[in-house]
């Protein structure tokens, strides 16, 4: 399988600021990456570079193996066969649904036009919409004749910026699982950016986490979660709370008790254990170590989030997360365990 598109040591600077440092990637044809990273990572200067909506001062973008593109020979964003959907759609208001849809492909014959743009109305269920304006349309309507204006270009790839942050959460679901199968059927490949990791794991078949304008770790979004690869991963994923430790050997003290550590992972002094909620135990006993801060009730059981007892320790922790079925009382002092498994230690927090 070819990569529909490669990223070598890419560098973009606006006002003279480094927003893109250094960044390589790969994507295969057909494939669908969902870009995940905190707000002003520059997650959407990365869509726009590939684009060609900004310029890049280093590096390489390879698109569908032969478009090459650099600072010296740069290609203009109607020659790079990249279509981008914006967060608001940016649909033209004053032209009907089939107007919008037509306005990549004036310069294609009038009957070739009209064919591709039934077909998309079609595909997108937009049938008996045609003559309609924006406004009378709803977002998930307007969502689609977005991508259908993307689509009739014909794009090799599409870049969508949060395309489903303005959709109801009841419709958004069944949009991005109408979606994925659209673009798995076209073998379209499709870059988007979401705030939301559940997006991820619905739409996407890799994920990548960026931070500071560089990517942290790209890969299927199943292997992130079991492999983060830094903290930073692990915490926009949410894959647990973090337990302050300080290793000496093959021991680990904390609040919670000693655990013990892989002598093999040579760690010494202060880390952050990452501790999934089905990694704490919980008992009522008289040792108790931490106390409940907040209850919330789940698909899964109460949802407790917990503070150490002791806060002057200096291994104190705030908001431990766990789940269980009993139900406790808020403030209520408990003993919580680390059950023994492979830890995950980083070592900022
Ligand atoms: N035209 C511009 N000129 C100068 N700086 C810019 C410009 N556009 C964006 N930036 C800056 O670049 C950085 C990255 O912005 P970008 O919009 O790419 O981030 P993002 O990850 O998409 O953020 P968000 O998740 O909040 O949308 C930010 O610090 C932003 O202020």
């Amino acid at each position: 399988m070819s990569d529909i598109l490669v990223i070598n040591e890419l560098t973009v600077e606006l006002q003279q600021q480094t927003i893109i440092a250094d960044l390589s990637m790969s994507l295969q044809q057909g494939q669908i990456l969902g870009l995940v990273g905190p707000s002003g990572c520059g997650k959407t200067t990365l869509l726009n570079a590939i684009a060609g909506f900004v310029d890049q001062q280093k590096g390489e973008i390879v698109l569908d193996t032969h478009i090459r593109i650099s600072q010296k020979t740069p290609v203009p964003a109607e020659k790079r066969h990249v279509g981008m959907i914006f967060q608001d759609y940016a649909l033209f208001p004053h032209l009907t649904v089939e107007k919008n849809i037509a306005f990549g492909i004036q310069t294609l014959p009038a009957q070739q036009q009209a064919d591709r743009i039934a077909r998309l109305v079609e595909l997108l269920s937009l049938v008996g919409q045609e003559k309609k304006y924006p406004h009378q349309l709803s977002g998930g309507q307007q969502q689609r004749v977005a991508i259908a204006r993307a689509l009739a270009t014909q794009p090799k790839l599409l870049l969508l910026d949060e395309p489903f942050s303005n959709i109801d959460a009841r419709l958004r679901s069944e949009l991005m699982v109408e979606m994925r199968a659209l673009l798995k059927k076209l073998n379209i490949s499709a870059i988007f950016v979401t705030h939301n990791k559940d997006e991820v794991f619905t739409f996407a078949d890799q994920m990548a986490v960026m931070d500071n304008g560089q990517i942290l770790q790209m890969g299927p979004p199943a292997q992130l979660s079991k492999h983060p690869n830094s903290w930073l991963v692990a915490d926009f994923l949410q894959l647990g709370s973090w337990l302050p430790i300080d290793v000496k050997g093959n021991v680990a003290d904390s609040v919670l008790g000693q655990l013990p550590i892989d002598e093999k992972d040579q760690l010494n002094g202060k880390y952050s254990l990452l501790l999934k909620p089905q990694d704490v135990m919980i008992s009522a006993d008289s040792q108790a170590n931490i106390v409940i801060k907040h209850i919330g009730v789940t698909e899964y059981g109460f949802h407790y989030i917990a503070d150490s007892l002791d806060q002057n320790n200096s291994l104190a922790f705030k908001q431990l997360s766990f789940y269980s079925e009993t139900q406790y009382q808020l403030h209520q002092q408990l003993t919580a365990q680390v059950a023994l498994h492979k830890f995950v230690v980083f070592a900022s927090s």
